[in-house]
């Protein structure tokens, strides 16, 4: 059996009450002893997943000097970022890795649109753009989901979670690991060992494997997703919330050991809005678990851990 639970989000959405806490009750024992869960039932249209996968293909393939004009300049958190420029937080060498990320689009005019960097598009792939956007929604819908699920399992008013990304800054990341060659720095993986810095990732199953997780054991084990499946992880702004009651899941992508083929992949970060103010949920803090960080806003958080990583300097 494999560590990893699998969960129908439809048991959630249309199950009875004993359904929808057992599935609450599933995700976060699922994220608190193992970091990851599978999802099925999800409702995203398999046909939306694919021609996003065709469209980041074709970007990819443009020259290395056309995607350099989709470089936003926002410290990698619109656009195009290129290969080995992002690295884990406790290291130099940089992942093997290019990506494009797409971020929350709000009305012209919303209040809250100076509070993010605008979007870049590649004039070659128009299909980008409206792909995206409508995954986008589709992932933000399965996030709220999940979200009202953990304040269930944590006793919390429904909307408690899910109300943080209302407007949220969360990021749809495009990736593309190419094939190894000659002359890549020996000790470059195509992702290091590292945590997500948001508060759960939803990821849409990658092109090939590669994904593993840290046990408690301190093991690496794959993560598989089976066509249509989504993996959703913990980050640390949840780690941090929870008092590390959900600890941030620990995972990387290993370079490949078969076949030196592309690997696509498109994580989605889920992110509050800037302005939150990131605080311990009270019920979290216990005499054998004392408070461990102060409040901070989720865009002061995101700011420190972005220089971390080398994407902004300061
Ligand atoms: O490509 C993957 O499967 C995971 C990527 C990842 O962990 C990340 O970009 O944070
Ligand atoms: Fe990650």
């Amino acid at each position: 059996m494999s560590l990893v639970r699998t969960l129908d989000l439809k048991s959630y959405t249309h199950g009875s009450q004993q359904e929808r806490s057992k599935f609450a009750d599933e995700f976060g024992h699922g994220l608190k002893d193992i970091g990851f869960i599978t999802l099925e039932g999800h409702g995203i249209n398999p046909k939306l997943i694919a021609d996003t996968y065709a469209a980041i293909e074709k970007l990819f393939s443009l020259s290395p000097e056309i995607k350099q004009r989709y470089a936003g300049e926002s410290g990698g958190q619109r656009g195009y970022t290129g290969f080995m420029k992002e690295h884990a937080k406790q290291r130099k060498v940089g992942d093997l890795k290019e990506f494009y990320h797409v971020g929350q689009e709000l009305p012209h005019g919303h209040p809250m649109t100076l509070d993010y960097p605008v979007n870049v598009w590649a004039d070659e792939v128009p299909e980008l753009k409206p792909l995206t956007l409508s995954l986008y929604r589709e992932l933000e819908r399965v996030a709220r989901n999940m979200l009202e699920a953990l304040a269930q399992h944590f006793d919390l008013r429904q909307n408690f979670f899910s109300d943080m990304i209302n407007n949220g800054n969360s990021v749809l990341r495009l990736i593309h690991y190419p094939p190894l060659e000659e002359g890549m720095p020996q000790d470059a993986v195509r992702a290091a060992e590292h945590e997500d810095i948001n508060l759960i990732t939803l990821l849409c199953e990658a092109t090939t494997s590669g994904l593993e997780l840290l046990t408690n054991e301190g093991e690496w084990y794959p993560v598989e997703a089976l066509k249509g499946q989504i993996v959703v992880d913990a980050g640390d702004m949840l780690q941090r919330i929870t008092n590390k009651v959900i600890p941030a899941t620990t995972h990387r992508v290993v370079n490949p050991k078969g076949e030196n083929t592309s690997r696509f992949s498109m994580p989605f970060f889920v992110h509050p809005y800037s302005g939150y103010l990131l605080e311990t949920i009270p019920s979290t803090i216990t005499p054998d678990n004392p408070e461990r960080w102060p409040a901070i806003t989720a865009g002061d958080f995101l700011y420190e851990r972005l220089v971390e990583i080398g994407l902004i300097k300061k």
